[in-house]
């Protein structure tokens, strides 16, 4: 089947009749985002989020298609996401009939919960996560600081450069983030020192979640991709820029980025967004088409995502006043060079298996001016130049007591828009060293 299908399920007249979900901004009956949530005193769980309540799958198996039936017992969404995308789509066309029809209600009902009163969990045990560096204005702007001679190497425009990052201190939204101690040396400096960071920064990505995968050394064909990818989420790696600048050379990022990563505990399945798919934008002229292993019409067309993106600063001095976040940046995820399936099938192409519950990072995905740039190293040109907060605080990169909050939200002509729910974090301050 066609990796990416508008069915009834995404019909904008569709109501539920839980009625929070009725123009809910987030999680509307064409959403049906899942997730792993722990009811209050109860033990984690998979539902799937639905208006201002989270069903528990657990209490409508019964209603549910055996294939999906038998993948919910658990506290992971692993052996739902290695399921075939037949039967993931089959989950979602059942669900939305539970929460639209009347026939179920009563049962359906028995397991709605309160969203406000349950714990969110990470919704898969992550074996193995990698990041990309698919955003080419990324790339640019932070090359030119990193590398003011040789921004942008030349194997960017052919190969989706990554690196494999570390699962284990992946965390879900809300928990917070202990700023690294690590070593720092200052360019006029003559030796490295041990101590907090004094360059902490986010990074605006998308996750992306792996179905089904792949086995050893057999690659994932690019027409194929696309069946192989679960879900998304937002993503922050969080980056220690004076530790990153000291050690990534030669073998790339390592203590700069893996002290704690945060993602989006919802699960935005690919067939929720394939109203949102637009085509990939066009390269500029003369650079060079991809190798044919990573060229497929059918992603050209509908590889993109129509999705805006926003970052939020939360700072403890506006939180103490009650005053709102400040937005410091709005992007789209159509400023990716290279699509999600292009990274699925150039990871597996040299036979490197994916496993269903695998996390890829997009990339920080930025602008090419300031509007939309996914990082403080950006905005603020390296520390130079010092943002202006609306409150009179100013910044260069993240202080203790700092929040930050990624938005997404996917909007199409003719659809309802749906969005990713919370990815955000607050920094404490270093262990003493
Ligand atoms: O250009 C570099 O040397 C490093 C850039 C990064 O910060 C790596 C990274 O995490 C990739 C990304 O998020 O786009
Ligand atoms: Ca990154
Ligand atoms: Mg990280």
């Amino acid at each position: 089947m066609s990796a990416f299908t508008i069915d009834e399920t995404h019909d904008p007249a569709l109501t539920s009749w839980v009625e929070s979900a009725n123009g809910h901004a987030d999680f509307p009956i064409q959403n049906l985002p899942l997730g792993i949530f722990a009811p209050p005193g109860g033990s984690p769980r998979i539902g799937v989020a639905i208006g201002d309540q989270i069903l528990d799958l657990g209490v409508v198996a019964r209603l549910l298609p055996d294939a999906a039936a038998r993948t919910i017992g658990g506290a992971t969404l692993n052996p739902l996401m290695a399921l075939p995308q037949a039967d993931r789509v089959a989950l979602r066309r059942a669900l939305s009939r539970l929460l639209t029809g009347e026939a179920h209600r009563r049962e359906v009902e028995d397991g709605l919960f309160v969203a406000a009163d349950c714990a969110l969990h990470l919704p898969a045990a992550i074996g193995d996560y990698t990041d990309f560096y698919a955003g080419i204005h990324h790339a640019l702007n932070i090359g030119k600081q990193f590398r003011p001679d040789n921004p942008l190497l030349p194997n960017y425009k052919w190969v989706p450069i990554g690196y494999h990052g570390r699962a284990s201190s992946i965390r879900a939204s809300g928990m917070p983030v202990v700023r690294p101690n690590g070593q720092r040396k200052a360019p006029d400096a003559d030796v490295p020192s041990y101590g907090p960071s004094r360059r902490l920064d986010y990074e605006l990505e998308l996750g992306v979640w792996v179905g089904p995968g792949n086995a050893l050394g057999t690659p994932i064909p690019i027409a194929q991709a696309a069946e192989h990818i679960a879900g998304f989420c937002l993503l922050n790696d969080w980056s220690a820029r004076d530790l990153q600048a000291w050690e990534y050379q030669p073998l790339g990022p390592f203590l700069a980025k893996n002290f704690q990563t945060t993602i989006s505990p919802w699960v935005i399945t690919a067939e929720a967004l394939a109203p949102f798919r637009i085509a990939q934008p066009p390269r500029p002229e003369g650079d060079p088409a991809p190798l044919p292993y990573l060229l497929d019409a059918a992603d050209q067309a509908k590889g993109a995502l129509g999705l805006s993106l926003e970052v939020s600063l939360l700072t403890a001095t506006m939180r103490e006043a009650g005053a709102a976040p400040f937005a410091l940046s709005k992007g789209s995820a159509a400023n990716m060079y290279w699509t999600v399936a292009q990274l699925v099938s150039h990871h597996a192409s040299n036979g490197c298996n994916l496993a269903p519950g695998d996390l890829l990072g997009t990339g920080t995905i930025s602008t090419p001016d300031a509007s939309g740039m996914g990082s403080l190293m950006e905005l603020s040109r390296n520390g130079q130049q010092p943002l202006a907060l609306p409150n009179g605080e100013t910044r260069t990169f993240l202080e203790d007591g700092d929040e930050i909050i990624l938005s997404a939200r996917a909007e199409a002509a003719g659809a309802v828009s749906i969005g990713f729910g919370d990815c955000r974090a607050r920094i404490l301050p270093a262990p003493a060293v």
